[in-house]
């Protein structure tokens, strides 16, 4: 069932290009051939500011839409966790890989400092959802703004006077740049979707939309589309103080998912089991919940900047 060379888009970030390859190598073994063709993502431009403040959803996308909708790509590979909820008209969702570790980690230069309650520290971060989450467990620190592709994340906390910086581990894993002074967030809810790498093509390509979904991974999908769900039902764009994690326990799913203010006084979260045909019903129960136990008050003022 191979086509001729398919052009998959990607951005040319070293992240980016790692996972297209992976994508590249997995259709490798169904027989097929692809070429890379690497795009600049208005995403990876400098900016002064955080992405947050420019208020601009989709940034790390919108390159890549492009192109497919202009048909001078197949399909395109992102981390889902960067994509949308909703995607540009016409494109559509056709595969999601097995996800990688969820997890979100600090890097530090010694964690002394996490065990002594009253010693200010600063954390680099450049995530509301990482910055609320800190400030919420750390109270006594100071988050400051960090941003750029994993390499210069990590160069930036080795040359500024901070005691950390937050990563997601998935992308240091792929890069090789795991460092000795690690310390595993397990208490930090992750971004939703996050370590998932996602393939989207044009809605009217069946054919190969067909060829993609063998390398879709379905247990990942149906947790990753109940953590979107929650997302959208929260109305929080991809820079949205927002976290939602799903798992599977054989045929049952665990959705837990949590709002935050952004100075971290208030988190609000919500968890529960529920068969995993039944996610999305869950994500929206979920949505419900945090939102009437406090979140309304709390997405209107993030709406209100
Ligand atoms: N926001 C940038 C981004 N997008 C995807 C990853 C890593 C892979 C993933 O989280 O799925 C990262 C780096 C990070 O958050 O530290």
């Amino acid at each position: 069932m191979s086509q001729s060379l398919l052009r998959l888009g990607t951005r040319n970030s070293a992240l980016a290009m790692w996972q297209a390859k992976k994508v590249q190598s997995l259709l490798a073994e169904k027989g097929q051939e692809v070429e890379l063709v690497p795009m600049k993502s208005e995403g990876d431009i400098e900016l002064e500011k955080p992405l947050y403040e420019l208020g601009i959803t989709g940034i790390f996308t919108k390159s890549l839409d492009l192109a497919l909708i202009q048909n001078k790509i197949d399909f395109a590979v992102h981390s889902l966790k960067d994509v949308p909820t909703a995607l540009a008209h016409g494109l559509k969702m056709w595969a999601v890989l097995e996800r990688a570790d969820h997890r979100d980690v600090l890097i530090h230069k010694g964690a002394d400092f996490l065990e002594d309650e009253d010693r200010p520290a600063t954390i680099a971060t450049g995530s509301l959802r990482r910055q609320a989450q800190w400030l919420h467990q750390f109270p006594q620190h100071q988050v400051t703004n960090l941003r750029g592709n994993v390499q210069t994340r990590l160069q930036k906390l080795q040359d500024e006077d901070w005691q950390g910086a937050i990563f997601a581990l998935a992308g240091l894993e792929r890069m090789e740049l795991v460092p000795e002074k690690t310390e595993f967030l397990d208490w930090m809810i992750p971004a939703p979707a996050q370590g998932a790498i996602a393939v989207v093509g044009r809605e009217s390509d069946t054919a190969t939309e067909a060829l993609l979904s063998q390398i879709n991974h379905q247990d990942t999908r149906i947790c990753v589309e109940a953590e979107r769900r929650l997302l959208r039902e929260l109305e929080g764009g991809c820079t949205a103080p927002i976290g939602a994690y799903a798992s599977l326990q054989g045929e049952e799913m665990t959705l837990k998912a949590g709002l935050f203010s952004l100075d971290g006084q208030e988190a609000i979260t919500a968890e529960d089991k529920v068969s995993k045909e039944q996610g999305q019903d869950l994500a929206i129960q979920l949505a419900k919940e945090i939102k009437a136990h406090g979140g309304d008050a709390i997405l209107e003022a993030l709406r209100n900047g």
